[in-house]
């Protein structure tokens, strides 16, 4: 018989872009309402680089959210990544992790780090206090074609980060690749990688579907079936080292609308029950918690949540668009009908 209800314990999401100010206000608590805490991203701008800046944001993050929701914060490195102040913010309780943004390899990473020699400092100390570091893995090398940028990352950048610094955990954040999936699968235990729903469900093509889709232009961007099956067997493969990162990321509609339109999707609202029938059309319902609610905390050293949460079959359809700030956001699935609802 088909089943109709699901209670597993209370997920945390990876990976999440709060923004700030009314866009903050207007996501959070989408996210709130499904899980228990999140990696907070730090490209605002400016970045979030200070542990005094980690520190605000955070408080302006748990206004907005409400209580019931702990927000994990990170540190944005750039070349001028300071070892005293990563150890200092660690030590202190208010950043979780480090986030290695290539410069200029997406979304408001200009201030980002232009060669990982650069940091090498502040990576022997993050090995040393076991502080994670978190990783956007695409080159920025403009002969690179854009659909190459994640392999070729794995060669140019990752492989040298992990002989370099042997101890040192590190997170592929948002894989899209089959290279990616076998490389982290592959790996020491100390390498994960976080999993969106997008990359589990669309393909390249859906970006040229019937024209130009602005909404389903991300970074990395959609690949190749081929990719998007790889992604989806690693995502469901039951191994602890393949977590839940949604990478939402709002951008108003008119900038995602527009000759030069944001990168990023907003995938906050219906986040579990997009995951959840990925799953089930892998039949694979019996791996979902894992994936959900503790493979990243396992990995992070976190304690699992308390609680529970349920999932039922229903059927819902997501809407067309969503106010916030004085505009708009178009959701991930906007105008399908999902399978499933959050009890
Ligand atoms: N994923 C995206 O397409 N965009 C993210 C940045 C990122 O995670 O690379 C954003 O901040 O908008
Ligand atoms: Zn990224
Ligand atoms: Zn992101």
């Amino acid at each position: 018989m088909e089943t109709q209800s699901l209670t597993i314990r209370r997920p945390d999401d990876w990976h999440l872009h709060l923004r700030d100010g009314d866009m903050l206000a207007a996501v959070a608590p989408y996210s709130a309402r499904q899980f228990a805490r999140a990696i907070i991203m730090p490209n605002l701008v400016p970045p979030v680089t200070t542990v005094a800046a980690a520190s605000a944001y955070r408080e302006r993050i748990r206004a907005a959210a409400g209580p019931g929701f702990e927000p994990l914060m990170t540190c944005y490195l750039t070349d001028e990544a300071s070892p005293g102040e990563l150890e200092r913010g660690h030590a202190e309780g208010v950043w979780v992790a480090a986030k290695l943004y290539p410069a200029g390899a997406t979304t408001n990473s200009a201030s980002g780090v232009t060669d990982i020699r650069n940091i090498a400092p502040a990576l022997e100390r993050m090995q040393r206090i076991g502080m994670p570091l978190l990783v956007h893995g695409e080159v920025t090398d403009p002969a690179i074609d854009i659909f190459d940028r994640e392999a070729v990352f794995i060669d140019r950048v990752l492989t040298g980060v992990l002989r370099d610094f042997p101890a040192l955990k590190v997170v592929f954040e948002h894989i899209t690749t089959a290279d990616a999936a076998q490389f982290v699968a592959g790996g020491p235990k100390r390498l994960a990688a976080t999993i969106t729903p997008q990359h589990l469900h669309l393909s390249r093509n859906a970006i040229f579907a019937g024209g130009l889709r602005p909404h389903a232009y991300c970074l990395p961007v959609l690949k190749r079936e081929r990719h998007r099956l790889a992604v989806r067997a690693a995502a469901v493969s039951g191994s602890p080292k393949f977590f839940l990162g949604t990478d939402s990321a709002p951008h108003l509609r008119a900038a995602k609308e527009s000759g030069c339109g944001c990168a990023g999707i907003f995938n906050a609202p219906h986040a579990l029950e997009s995951y959840l029938s990925v799953f089930e059309e892998e039949g694979a319902l019996e791996r979902f918690e894992a994936f959900v609610s503790s493979n990243g905390a396992l990995f992070y050293g976190l304690p699992l949540n308390e609680g529970t949460i349920r999932l039922e079959r229903a059927a819902v359809t997501v809407p067309e668009q969503l106010p916030a700030a004085g505009s708009t956001l178009v959701p991930f699935h906007a105008g399908e009908t999902l399978g499933w609802r959050l009890a």
